[in-house]
């Protein structure tokens, strides 16, 4: 049985609630995408839902909204961070001065996927918006990990390039909760939308079990 994440629950921050009577649970194999204008409580929600996996012990990949990225260093070490919690300090430290062949030969064969390879020895400051999101994205595929959880992880690149990452996205990992703006990416992205409308949960189903007119009601 698939343990509930969130069980009629207020999300929010100090007194202020953004959500109210949240349930949420992720089964194997599910892409669930989160859908709402501009502050309808998205981020918080991933946000929760992170924490919780994570609670349960679950290895997850973060792609946040920001990034979080280290501007001054290479794609390369900003992705190899990834893994920083599989080692320790001593690892992490020389492998950041001195990268191992074997971590850069990964880290390598996951910027190819992402059309970002020749970009590998580059500091992060110095690229392109769309470029420093695939460095995010390449970070959470080093992680690797049984859930992606990812806010707004295609935003800065054009929708064909965003619909391949997303394919890439499916093909990595089994379960993945994604906050996207765009809802003809969500469509072909998703096996369940959830709505998030006026402080709670509009609809969780299936994108076929969500009509047209829910979606656009989500955005008036
Ligand atoms: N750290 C915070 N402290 C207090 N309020 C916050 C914080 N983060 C977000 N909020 C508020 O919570 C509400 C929901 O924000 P959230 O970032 O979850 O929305 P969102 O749907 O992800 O928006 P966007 O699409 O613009 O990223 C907003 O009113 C926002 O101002």
């Amino acid at each position: 049985m698939t343990r509930m994440l969130l069980s009629r629950e207020t999300l929010g921050y100090g007194a202020t609630a953004v959500l109210t009577g949240v349930s949420f649970a992720l089964a194997p194999g599910e892409r669930v995408v989160l859908l709402g204008r501009s502050g309808a409580g998205k981020s918080t929600l991933l946000n929760a839902v992170y924490g919780r996996l994570a609670a349960q012990g679950k290895r997850v990949a973060l792609v946040p909204q920001d990034h979080a990225l280290v501007p001054q260093l290479s794609v390369l070490r900003n992705a190899l961070m990834g893994r920083l919690d599989d080692h320790g300090a001593l690892y992490n430290l020389t492998n950041l001065i001195r990268p191992r062949q074997a971590d850069r030969a990964g880290v390598l064969a996951i910027l190819q996927d992402l059309g970002l390879a020749p970009e590998i020895d580059r500091a992060v400051e110095a690229l392109s918006g769309g470029q420093k999101q695939r460095t995010a994205l390449a970070r959470a595929f080093w992680r690797g990990g049984e859930v992606l959880v990812a806010d707004e992880p295609v935003s800065a690149v054009d929708e064909t390039q965003g619909a391949a990452l997303l394919a890439r996205i499916a093909a990595r990992f089994d379960r993945s909760v994604v906050a996207l703006h765009d809802v003809g990416q969500a469509l072909g992205f998703a096996t369940r939308l959830v709505g998030l409308r006026g402080g709670a949960v509009a609809f969780d189903a299936a994108p076929e079990q969500v009509a047209p007119a829910e979606i656009e009601a989500l955005y008036a």
